[in-house]
């Protein structure tokens, strides 16, 4: 009955859909948006909300209490929610398992009509207003990052998967008089393990709703610092209709979560998304449990980076210093994308360094999200603190570089690090080589004459391979650059900065270390969550075993 659904699926059902990009809200003084979003922020300023684990739909509480705080004024308690144990994560997993063959055999049009009506729901101000502000509170986003982040692109992932899918299943194989070929696509026997980052609401929802719309169920672990606002998204998934048991939303301690998931027999696909040492770690315990599964499950991780602004002598002095400073001090550098290392020819150096210091001392406003003028705010917590100010005072005291601005960090209120920009004398200083992922940017300035050996070191200085910019005004320079840099970026950007991705624009990932580069928000990233199935069917009879020749 089911693989029949499957071919039903394959040859009578169609899709078809096209969309376009979710326009962003200015959240201009007045207008609806930022009233309601005013409301919103003073709702959940008032109360501390409650967040359970939810397995199969039914809520279920441990001991294991954890508050998630404002990065901006971390005495304040946003959320309670409780850290799932290990029996509770196998549970979750046992549930999702169960359940799986009945969600895969539910039409993809069915499928589909859930995360599209998500989509309107996350799009309508109701909604909307709480993923932002819970966004802005919890994760320290200002407004127009939490906009273009929880909700836009996260109203677009659930958008575009669906005309990415429409798309693939205009494609049917070869049929001939003789058989009838078909080709559909099946979820994962077994469950998918989602694993997200604090630092992009969307992508918490991505990672637990792009398996699941593929047929498979999900047992999904939240980041500790991005508890409410996916919480937020997994009721709205269950208003758009998404069934009980489908996607489990199980907040847990990593190392708990990641050895569950691994060693269970059922493990079909990780997806995740977070630091390279965390997907390697996880892939380890894959490794380790390599005799157990009964397939092997698909590894998707989108990791760090070392992103970079290369900048040519021609370039346009205004673009660099504007696109720097966006790149790497918006969200205080915490997008996985940001601007961390720069090369700037000698002749500009004067020139950037006086209008990078003239915005950095007098217009940029650091300070609580809540005042909408602010241009950004506190870092994530305390580990994020003390790891970003351990890199400052290591250049403090280093020999081969200098602060050029900035440099002071402040934890009594919030986690607050001053934008910091830094030049290193040396082009393999450890600032230049290692993701710090904070408000930290480092500069390299060379001999305008050695641009060729720079693209070099560009190319070699990093093992991540994220995002990086070229800047350069010289069409026959520009495209030759681009050529040579073609493996130093999963996202690679021409006169403009290294942030920014926009599903379906830009889809995005990184190689090298930097991830498995299935780019999200891009044609291909929900087909790692299906297994296609392929069926001929013969309409003759076989009437001899014998070939022509053999005749
Ligand atoms: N390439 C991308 O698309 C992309 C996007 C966003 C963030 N990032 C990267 O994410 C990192 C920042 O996010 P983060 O601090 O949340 O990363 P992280 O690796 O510390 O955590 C990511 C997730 O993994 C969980 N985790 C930690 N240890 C685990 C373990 N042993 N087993 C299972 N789960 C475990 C965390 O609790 C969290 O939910 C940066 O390196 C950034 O570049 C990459
Ligand atoms: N889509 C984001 C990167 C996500 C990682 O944190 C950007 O390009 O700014």
């Amino acid at each position: 009955m089911y693989r029949l659904c499957v071919h039903r699926c394959a040859s009578t059902f169609s899709l078809r859909y096209t969309t376009k990009n979710e326009p962003i809200l200015e959240y201009r003084r007045n207008s609806n948006e930022i009233q309601q979003i005013q409301k919103i922020l003073e709702e959940y300023k008032l109360k501390v909300t409650r967040i359970p684990c939810i397995i199969d739909g039914k809520e279920f509480w441990t001991n294991d209490i954890q508050k998630q705080v404002l990065p901006f004024d971390h005495h304040h308690v946003l959320a309670e929610y409780c850290y799932a144990n290990k029996e509770i994560i196998q549970k979750a997993i046992d549930r999702a398992v169960k359940n799986q063959s009945t969600w895969d055999a539910v039409p993809i049009e069915q499928r589909a009509n859930i995360f599209l009506k998500a989509a309107d729901l996350a799009a309508d101000l109701k909604w909307r207003s709480r993923l932002v502000a819970s966004t802005m509170l919890g994760q320290g986003k200002t407004v127009f990052q939490a906009e273009i982040d929880a909700a836009c692109e996260l109203i677009d992932f659930w958008r575009f998967n669906v005309q990415h899918m429409a798309s693939a299943m205009a494609y049917q194989p070869t049929s001939t008089q003789d058989s009838d070929n078909s080709y559909g696509y099946r979820g994962l026997e077994g469950f998918v393990a989602a694993i997200s980052p604090f630092n992009f609401t969307a992508i918490g929802g991505h990672l637990a709703s792009a398996p699941a719309f593929m047929g498979n169920t999900v047992v999904w672990k939240p980041a500790d610092a991005a508890v409410l606002s996916n919480y937020i998204i997994y009721k709205i998934l269950e208003e758009a209709g998404l069934p009980p048991g489908i996607i489990q939303f199980v907040p847990s301690k990593g190392e708990d979560f990641g050895r569950t998931i691994t060693q269970s027999h059922d493990l079909a696909a990780i997806t995740f998304t977070g630091s390279t040492k965390t997907f390697k770690t996880l892939w380890k315990w894959v490794a380790e449990n390599i005799d157990h599964y009964r397939t092997f499950p698909r590894l998707v991780g989108e990791c760090g980076g070392k992103n970079f602004h290369l900048i040519h002598p021609s370039a346009d002095i205004t673009t660099i210093v504007n696109g720097t400073i966006r790149s790497a001090f918006e969200y205080s550098g915490q997008k996985c994308s940001a601007c961390s290392r720069v090369y700037l020819p000698r002749s500009l150096s004067n020139e950037f360094y006086s209008q990078m210091k003239t915005i950095m001392e007098s217009q940029l406003r650091i300070d609580t999200p809540l005042k909408f003028d602010t241009f950004t705010s506190a870092v994530i917590d305390r580990n994020s603190f003390n790891r970003i100010k351990m890199y400052i005072d290591y250049a403090r005291k280093s020999s081969s570089a200098k602060i050029i601005f900035g440099g002071e960090c402040n934890d009594s209120v919030g986690f607050y690090i001053q934008p910091t920009l830094i030049e290193a004398t040396d082009p393999n200083h450890k600032l230049m080589q290692e993701e710090i992922f904070g408000p930290v940017v480092t500069v390299y300035v060379y001999d305008d004459k050695k641009y060729d050996k720079i693209v070099n070191l560009v190319n070699q200085t990093s093992n991540y391979a994220l995002t990086g910019s070229i800047f350069c005004q010289d069409k026959t320079i520009l495209e030759k650059t681009r050529d040579r840099l073609v493996n130093a970026a999963g996202n690679l950007y021409l006169n403009d900065k290294s942030t920014g991705s926009v599903v379906n624009q830009q889809p995005f990932g990184g190689a090298r270390l930097s991830g498995t580069n299935d780019k999200a928000g891009g044609p291909h990233y929900i087909f790692r969550f299906s297994s296609p199935l392929a069926i001929k069917n013969m309409k003759v009879p076989l009437t001899t075993f014998k070939h022509v020749s053999m005749e």
